[in-house]
């Protein structure tokens, strides 16, 4: 599995208020760079924070970009992952609409009634850990329903647990030029967050986009 972080901060490494509300901290040209990131995965990934916060829709715009994936024999979207252990999805996200595939990785904390609903909304449900997700093994099973390549947008929450599993392959993130604060507001990594044997990049280019930075990352594991 190739995993790919990609997230938006402000330039003090904030993914949004401590309201948790959504900021579009990217400007358009970046946004068509995420597009276009999306139409080149097998799946765009996120925690259910993320979900709750956002009512993402996770799908590609681009028409050109949707009958690209179709022409090489791709499905028109890639699929939707959400790692909600629980299935604290709601009924009404935008995930379970039918604009692409959802796959929700659950925990054995999961209910069979939360497992009726989620499946009844037409979400595919993966279960991989006792607890909390386990994310080695909810890869390992994605691989087998053919994702090979997946994108990760966050939030911070999911993004430490995926570097302290050494799951992430590459990360590129778009430094906008806001200052946001906030000690409760999610940073790019959260989580109980690394002491010791942290998580080595390589910066691979810096680019200017909108009136930010673009930064890209190999990440060379712990
Ligand atoms: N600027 C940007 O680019 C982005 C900004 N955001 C912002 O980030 C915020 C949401 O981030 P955050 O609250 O961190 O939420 P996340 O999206 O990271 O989701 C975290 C939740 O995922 C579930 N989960 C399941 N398995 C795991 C696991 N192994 N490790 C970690 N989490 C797991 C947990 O809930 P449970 O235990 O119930 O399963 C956890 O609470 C919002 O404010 C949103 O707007 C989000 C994405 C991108
Ligand atoms: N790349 C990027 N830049 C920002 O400024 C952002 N706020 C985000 N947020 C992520 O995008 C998701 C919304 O996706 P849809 O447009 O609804 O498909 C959101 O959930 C975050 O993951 N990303």
């Amino acid at each position: 599995m190739h995993v790919i972080v990609n997230a938006a901060m402000s330039v003090d490494g904030k993914l949004s208020t401590r309201h948790r509300e959504q900021v579009a901290i990217s400007g358009a040209e970046d946004f068509d760079r995420v597009d276009a990131l999306r139409a080149d995965s097998d799946a765009v990934m996120v925690g259910v924070g993320t979900v709750l916060a956002d009512d993402p829709s996770l799908t590609v715009d681009d028409r050109e970009r949707i009958d690209a994936r179709t022409e090489r024999g791709d499905p028109p979207q890639p699929a939707r992952v959400i790692a909600d252990s629980r299935l604290r999805t709601p009924t009404d996200a935008t995930v379970y609409d039918d604009a692409a595939e959802t796959i929700l990785l659950a925990s054995d904390t999961a209910t069979d009634q939360a497992l009726t609903e989620a499946r009844t909304k037409g979400a595919t449900v993966v279960t991989a850990g006792e607890d909390r997700v386990d994310l080695s093994v909810a890869f390992d099973r994605l691989e087998t329903h053919g994702i090979e390549q997946v994108m990760v947008e966050g939030g911070g929450e999911l993004v430490f647990s995926l570097f302290e599993a050494g799951l992430v392959d590459e990360l590129s993130v778009f430094v906008g030029s806001i200052m946001i604060g906030g000690r409760d507001a999610p940073t790019l990594s959260d989580g109980d967050g690394f002491t010791d044997r942290f998580p080595q990049l390589r910066l691979r280019d810096i680019e200017r986009i909108d009136d930010g930075a673009l930064l890209r990352y190999h990440v060379s594991g712990r």
